[in-house]
């Protein structure tokens, strides 16, 4: 472990307080296989514990005024931007992503606080002209209650503070169970968050190697009002059918299996920026990343020498060393899912145009494969690895309907310069996101989220405020 970061804590934080397990799990640096640290493995009694903490708290954060809770969210953020290079290097050595990645992240993670911090004065509600003169109609907007987070393990701040920045916001109190890969940079940041004045009980991290019975007690406990979680499709799924139960409001960011559409008319080499930028980042263990690359047919092979030629270039290898581009995969469940799509698609006929080899440890090449079939598992299925699939299309008919060919849509890119071809496109693409001629769409003032099975909700923007507030209507007789 690295002693010299005070911010490494194995205690999960509840009520303000360190709490240790009688047992504990080990967090592993996925680029070493290393252990940095033993984490607390809660029971039972301290998971209801946190749901009564969050519950008590709640009976006086939810009076405490805008100015006082955008004011907490404020210092929340500066002491994170103040201790950056720490959470920094936390998030490298519990997920494994090149420290450059880490500190865009955290840039990233604290602006969703920095935004929410404003949007808790922009909570607005409707005064309603009345059809009858001897009624007033308004509407005002009221925090939900006591909530619930469980995020993934790919983008250790991000995910969270994406999901507790808006619920502190609204007048929530709210539990986090982070991924059992990477709890350690949430409870970092929930220390953060008592030292910027955020009263004991209104921000609880609870710590847990199952992950499904603590997801259990979260989505069915009738105190909990709010679930929002962030992972794959089929854990979505089982947390929706649990929270059916009590009839929470929930939101969910799932899978994905975004296609990257590269028409004739495309620049190639800002095509293939694009690509790299969208596809390699955290070696493509995002839900965004591009899982399917359709590439028009006239410029299929100038399209595939130069991403391969850019593919090349990457460099692979720990996070912290300051020249890799490529980090590891986060296990050998990860290592495995993409050793078998890619055998598997090699077995049904695609080309290897660079990679498509295990390096060492949890390290994978990152590899182009041409002329990919449609009946590929990684046509259908999340790869979540550093892999470029290359798919031909004829028309732009073929394109849409072979990008749209998916259970899931969470976000869809596509280059081209023809202005009237991108309203046509963006149009008719399935998904609840569309990179235009650009690969970074992330960002906390746009809402992000899926439709079809990729997640309800939005999260960020001024819409995610929405996910942690319910509306009311008041009808004043006169
Ligand atoms: N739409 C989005 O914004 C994102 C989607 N994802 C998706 O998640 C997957 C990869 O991330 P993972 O962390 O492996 O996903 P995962 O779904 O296995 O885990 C996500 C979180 O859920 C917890 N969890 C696992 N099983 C559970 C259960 N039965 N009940 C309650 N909680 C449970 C995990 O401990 C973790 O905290 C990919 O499919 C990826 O696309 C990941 C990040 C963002
Ligand atoms: O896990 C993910 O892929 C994130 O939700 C995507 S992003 O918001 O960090 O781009």
């Amino acid at each position: 472990m690295n002693t010299r970061n005070t911010l490494i804590k194995g205690t999960a934080f509840i009520n303000g307080k360190e709490i240790k397990g009688r047992k504990t799990f080990d967090v592993i640096n996925p680029a070493t296989g290393e252990a940095v640290i033993g984490v607390a493995d809660l029971n039972r009694t301290a998971i209801e514990k946190a749901i009564t903490v969050s519950e008590a708290a709640w009976e006086s954060w939810k009076l405490t005024e805008v100015a006082q809770r955008s004011n907490i969210l404020k210092n929340w953020y500066n002491l994170i931007v103040k201790h950056k290079h720490e959470i920094a290097e936390i998030i490298t050595l519990e997920s494994g992503k090149p420290l450059e990645e880490s500190k865009i992240e955290v840039d990233y993670g604290s602006s969703f606080i920095s935004w929410f911090a404003e949007e808790a004065y922009r909570t607005y509600g409707d005064q309603i002209p009345s059809p009858n003169r001897g009624k007033q109609i308004i509407t005002i907007r009221q925090p939900v209650g006591v909530a619930a987070a469980i995020t993934p393990w790919n983008f250790p701040l991000a995910m969270v503070t994406r999901k507790i920045a808006p619920a502190l916001a609204a007048g929530c109190t709210i539990i986090l169970k982070p991924a059992s890969q990477t709890p350690l940079t949430a409870i970092a940041v929930a220390h953060l968050a008592k030292e910027a004045g955020l009263p004991n009980g209104v921000f609880n991290v609870i710590t847990g190697k199952d992950s499904a019975e603590i997801g259990k007690i979260l989505s069915t406990s009738p105190i909990v009002r709010k679930l929002s979680f962030t992972g794959s499709t089929g854990v979505g799924k089982t947390l929706m059918e649990q929270a059916a139960s009590t009839i929470k409001k929930v939101s969910f960011e799932l899978g994905g299996n975004a296609p990257f559409l590269v028409f004739d008319d495309a620049d190639i080499e800002a095509a293939v920026r694009g690509a790299i930028a969208a596809k390699f980042r955290n070696a493509g263990q995002t839900c965004v990343a591009p899982n399917r690359f359709l590439v028009q047919d006239a410029i299929f092979d100038r399209f595939a020498e130069a991403i391969t030629q850019a593919v090349q270039k990457l460099k692979v290898g720990n996070g912290l060393d300051k020249h890799v581009k490529v980090g590891p995969l986060i296990n050998q469940n990860g290592l495995k899912k993409v050793q078998h799509h890619v055998s598997d698609a090699l077995k049904k006929g695609a080309r290897i145009l660079t990679g498509a080899e295990h390096l060492e440890g949890l390290f994978y090449a990152p590899t182009v494969l041409a002329d990919v079939p449609p009946n590929a598992l990684m046509a259908k299925e999340e790869t979540f690895g550093p892999i470029v699939a290359l798919y031909r299309f004829q028309t732009e008919e073929d394109g849409i309907r072979m990008a749209n060919d998916t259970e899931f849509g969470l976000a869809a890119y596509f280059y081209s310069q023809d202005v009237k071809r991108c309203w046509r496109v963006a149009d008719a693409l399935a998904s609840g996101m569309v990179g235009i001629n650009e690969g970074a769409i992330s960002n906390a003032v746009a809402p992000f989220g899926g439709i079809k099975q990729s997640g309800l909700g939005r999260e960020g923007s001024k819409y995610g405020m929405d996910e942690f507030t319910e509306l009311k209507y008041l009808c004043f007789g006169l």
